[in-house]
């Protein structure tokens, strides 16, 4: 896609997502930004219309990026109708993890993210698909979406009360759960069976080291990288909460990591729930994966070596 400078946007706010609730950032603050920054924006603050039918309306819009203002569910939400179309997708990182926007190293504060886009670059970066769904993380399975639910349980209660009464949930629903079995054929790899109590399959791999917890450097390596917790003692909790302050959680005896473009995964259940990007949502087994290499255009800071001297973002 070529970029110009009389590059078109079409908003797409989402009123829940954490920032958006934190700050109350409205629509028309947003005009004002897009307008201060001398960029044509239409911003959609719809709060009525289902959420599907703005991202049908933004893909359809003529503009030539589709800004995300919102989370990591928003993101992935806008990418599953931008990838492999010629719109390009820009975040304005107003969820509460926004782990993408860390990632491609967008900055978090709004007024400079919406700056940033009039000298943005574009990257192509891959997406993962599950039974014909686009996602851009990672799909768990196992008892991770039922800590996903109590989360959004929690969402808004901000006390330190709620936030201790969900730590205890979680902990002793890790300890609880009980592990299942499930069919692991890799394309690139042998297929095997396991007991586990948790799954995920990742677009391209977590990064190991000090501080790296969840974060991806290369999001464009064309692989998926499956994470098998084959169990979780308090022993294994306590390991791995250990691993990923000193940064080598995937060294856990616990975890086992494969990497493949495609992987079937078969359990003895029709329908799993899922955490889907950090959305609880029941897909239907076998849960067919794969990578699809460098299809989605996103807009990223530019390279500050090819910007002019004294001109950076
Ligand atoms: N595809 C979708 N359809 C309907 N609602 C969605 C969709 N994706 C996300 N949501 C909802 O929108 C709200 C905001 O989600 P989003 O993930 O964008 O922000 P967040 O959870 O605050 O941030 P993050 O995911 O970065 O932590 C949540 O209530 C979520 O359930």
């Amino acid at each position: 896609m070529e970029l110009s400078a009389a590059r078109r946007f079409h908003v797409v706010l989402n009123a829940n997502s954490g920032t958006v609730l934190a700050t109350g950032i409205s629509a028309q603050s947003l005009v004002e930004h897009f307008a201060a920054a001398g960029l044509e924006a239409v911003v959609d603050g719809d709060t009525k219309m289902p959420f599907a039918e703005r991202i049908a309306r933004a893909a359809q819009s003529d503009a030539d990026v589709i800004v995300a203002a919102g989370g990591d569910g928003t993101i992935t939400a806008l990418a599953g109708a931008l990838a492999g179309s010629d719109k390009a997708l820009a975040i304005l990182p107003l969820g509460t993890v926004n782990a993408l926007a860390k990632d491609l190293g967008l900055p978090m504060d709004i007024p400079q993210a919406i700056a940033l886009l009039k000298s943005a670059a574009i990257r192509r970066i891959d997406v993962g698909e599950v039974n014909g769904r686009i996602y851009l993380h990672k799909v768990v399975i196992g008892v991770i979406p039922a800590l996903a639910a109590a989360r959004e349980h929690i969402r808004g209660q901000g006390t330190w009360g709620s936030k201790a009464a969900f730590m205890r949930f979680m902990f002793n629903r890790l300890m609880r759960a009980r592990r299942m079995a499930i069919a692991i054929e890799p394309e690139d790899g042998p297929s095997h069976i396991v007991r586990a109590k948790a799954v995920a399959v990742a677009c391209n791999a977590y990064d190991q080291g000090i501080g790296k917890i969840f974060s991806r450097q290369n999001l464009e390596g064309g692989s998926l990288y499956i994470y098998t917790l084959s169990s979780l003692t308090i022993v294994d909790f306590v390991r791995l909460s250990a691993g990923m302050l000193l940064g080598n959680w995937q060294d856990a005896a616990a975890l086992s990591i494969e990497k493949s473009r495609a992987v079937t995964i078969r359990s003895h259940k029709k329908l799993v729930k899922v955490m889907f990007d950090g959305e609880v949502e029941s897909l239907h087994t076998p849960l067919d994966f794969r990578i699809r290499p460098a299809a989605l255009s996103v807009l990223v800071p530019p390279d500050p070596d090819a910007l002019p001297e004294g001109n950076v973002p």
